[in-house]
């Protein structure tokens, strides 16, 4: 009993040393004059009630109208800088790149990656890594076959399985999971699952739940309250997915060591392992397990969920514009009949193309962008903006920025196309971010968004489920943002 008395006692005396530790740090920052300006704080909470903390992205976007583009805001603990608008996020991501390209200590992250892997690693560890992702991705060929064939089988199996569901009202956000796990799987692992397979199952279950918990209230206090580290809270839960996703990918690379063959590379997992045993001795060598674990972590959980969430959207935008989704699949028709969709037909399809991207931008599936810091002390736009400083650059203030976008906030795909039709490119298109940092399964995303969405537009009509008087496409909690759960109804177009 009194060891529990003395450990509590502990504990207080340490949250209030760390309170006032903050409380320091946080006047000196206001001292420094030239710091970006924001709203008066309370003790402890900061500015924490000032955020709507089930979407705290819509909370910037008003702040932004009182303090300006560039304005600071206290999350319990962690200080921040917002950076709000498109041309003040690409200013700080694209012209001032170098100086906004590293990432803060965000204590969740920090649980899940440990400093190894690309998105929250640092310094030179996050070039190497990143470095290597980016031209694996881009080169390796996957034996034979490159990634477009991978997508467009997979896009033939989904349709398969959508065929067992026309005519009932369904919500498919899991369908479309297991499809865009199976485009990593076929990276990462070199090979697909059927689609009722209990292991992909699961693993899309540890990495929607982990990205779900991420985002969540309970989460984010944890992050701007680090010390609640040392109580229960959904935290443990992130980290026992994790490590039950690490002692597969474990089992895994050894089952891949076992077979390894330089000549026959199947996989990322192969090319990463060659790698390793080419820097055998070399002290310095970045090529180990904890970064190959982090790294195919990150691929799973995100290049799956973000690009299903978009494609649930997709189909969920349909139901809810008849129009769209007639107009869009009269261009698919014309252009393609019923061969199968490449990625090179994006250029003869500019409403379908124009349509993906209002999708994205309208979903914006990261609305707060992953968090970046200052790497040395900076001026921006007349700001003192310190090392170190967590910067929010954000997404949502971009994509829905009205000197950008004639109507911000509705679903309209001419943002897209220019008086003839045309398809046109917009700067402000960032939903992949931009920068040094930038989203390096951009690429790949935006082919599976063509080929999966412009194939299930071909064989299939979406509409909202019948006896739903309230067909809703709205925005769920989560770090990402999907839709959330909603049936449709679909028929068969052949
Ligand atoms: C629709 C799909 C996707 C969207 C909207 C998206 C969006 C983003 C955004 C906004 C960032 C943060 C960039 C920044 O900090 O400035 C990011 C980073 C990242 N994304 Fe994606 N992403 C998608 C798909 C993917 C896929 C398919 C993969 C992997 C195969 C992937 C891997 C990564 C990685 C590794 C980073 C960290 C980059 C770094 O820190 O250097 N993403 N993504």
């Amino acid at each position: 009993m009194s060891l529990m008395y003395s450990s509590t006692a502990c504990l207080l005396i340490a949250l209030a040393i760390f309170y006032l530790l903050n409380v320091l740090k946080t006047r000196t920052q206001n001292k420094n004059k030239n710091f970006p300006p924001g709203p008066p704080t309370l003790p402890v909470i900061g500015n924490l009630h000032l955020i709507d903390i089930k979407r705290p992205s819509r909370s910037l976007l008003e702040l932004a109208k009182k303090y300006g583009s560039v304005f600071s805001i206290q999350m319990g603990s962690v200080k921040m800088v917002v950076l709000s608008g498109y041309e003040t996020v690409k200013s700080a991501l694209v012209d001032n790149a170098e100086d906004f390209s590293e990432r803060p200590f965000v204590p969740i992250f920090e649980d899940i990656n440990q400093g190894w892997g690309v998105p929250f690693s640092h310094g030179e560890n996050w070039k190497q890594m990143r470095r290597f992702t980016l031209s694996t991705l881009r080169d390796f060929g996957m034996g034979k076959r490159t990634i477009e064939d991978k997508i467009i089988e997979e896009s033939s199996f989904l349709i398969k399985e959508l065929k067992l569901e026309t005519g009932k009202s369904t919500d498919l956000g899991s369908l479309f999971n297991i499809a865009t796990g199976n485009i990593i799987t076929s990276i990462t692992l070199g090979h697909r699952f059927e689609y009722q397979n209990p292991t992909l199952r699961r693993l899309m279950e540890l990495v929607n739940e982990n990205m779900r918990l991420i985002g969540s209230p309970s989460i984010m206090r944890y992050n701007f309250f680090p010390l609640l580290r040392y109580f229960p809270g959904d935290h443990l839960k992130v980290k026992q997915n994790i490590a039950e996703l690490h002692t597969f990918l474990q089992k895994t690379f050894v089952q891949h060591l076992k077979e390894l063959d330089r000549d026959d590379q199947r996989s990322f997992i192969d090319a990463y392992l060659i790698k390793q045993k080419e820097e055998e001795g070399n002290p310095n060598s970045y090529y180990h397990e904890a970064n190959l674990l982090s790294t195919i972590t990150t691929l799973f959980t995100a290049g799956t969920e973000t690009t299903a969430s978009t494609i649930h959207w997709a189909v969920l935008y349909m139901a809810k514009y008849p129009d769209i989704q007639k107009r869009t699949q009269e261009e698919i028709d014309r252009v393609l009949g019923s061969s199968p969709p490449q990625y090179e037909d994006r250029m003869k399809m500019p409403y379908t193309y124009a349509v993906i991207h209002e999708i994205q931008r309208l979903a914006n599936i990261v609305p707060m962008n992953l968090p970046h810091a200052t790497v040395r002390d900076t001026v921006f736009k007349g700001y003192d903006i310190p090392k170190g400083t967590y910067v929010v650059p954000s997404l949502e203030s971009v994509l829905y920025d009205e000197t950008q976008f004639l109507k911000p906030n509705t679903f309209y795909p001419e943002h897209f196309l220019d008086s003839d039709g045309q398809f046109v490119k917009k700067s402000a298109f960032m939903p992949f971010s931009a920068g040094r940092r930038d989203c390096i399964g951009q690429t790949l995303a935006k082919m599976e968004l063509f080929i999966f969405f412009t194939k299930i537009m071909q064989r299939y009509s979406f509409y909202p489920a019948p006896g739903v008087p309230d067909f809703k496409v709205e925005p769920a909690v989560g770090f990402t943002v999907r839709p959330i759960a909603q049936n449709v109804y679909f028929t068969s177009r052949i």
